[in-house]
């Protein structure tokens, strides 16, 4: 085991953590499963790239992320998706929209608080080269 494998190892324990923290969080109840596509019929002519933090879960797991910016990415794209499939003036759409930023702020805001910037250089390091 490198080095740099006991560091990946360090992040995903961390990673973990945070994914169970905005998980366990009600209001970020709408996007911790994959949308149900029997439901939402016309998601997939919409978004293309569906992402959810059951998903995100699962890729820590099979080692997907090797820095937390990889991580953060696909938070980003669990909050665009759901602004791009609200885009309505109803209060609905508007208050799904306003869960999605608030995901998305909670998760940086997280991972800047708990995370050591220098581990996360080491880490981004690592992943370039993989
Ligand atoms: C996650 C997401 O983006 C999402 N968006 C929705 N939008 C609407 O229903 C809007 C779209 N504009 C027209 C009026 N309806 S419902 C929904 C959702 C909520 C859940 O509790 C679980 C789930 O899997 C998906």
């Amino acid at each position: 085991k490198r080095k740099e494998d006991y560091k990946l190892r360090e992040l995903r324990i961390f990673l973990r953590d945070i994914c169970r923290k905005l998980a366990s969080n009600r209001r970020f109840y709408k996007f911790t499963k994959p949308v149900d596509l029997e439901e939402v019929t016309d998601y997939l002519d919409i978004i293309k790239q569906p992402m959810d933090l059951e998903t995100m879960m699962t890729k820590v797991d099979m080692h997907k992320y090797n820095c937390a910016k990889e991580f953060l990415d696909d938070i980003d794209l669990i909050c665009a998706n759901a602004l791009e499939y609200n885009p309505d003036r109803t209060s609905s759409d508007k208050q799904i929209r306003h869960e999605a930023c608030s995901l998305r702020d909670h998760a940086h805001a997280l991972i800047d608080v708990e995370m050591d910037s220098d581990f996360e250089l080491e880490c981004q390091d690592i992943a370039k080269k993989r």
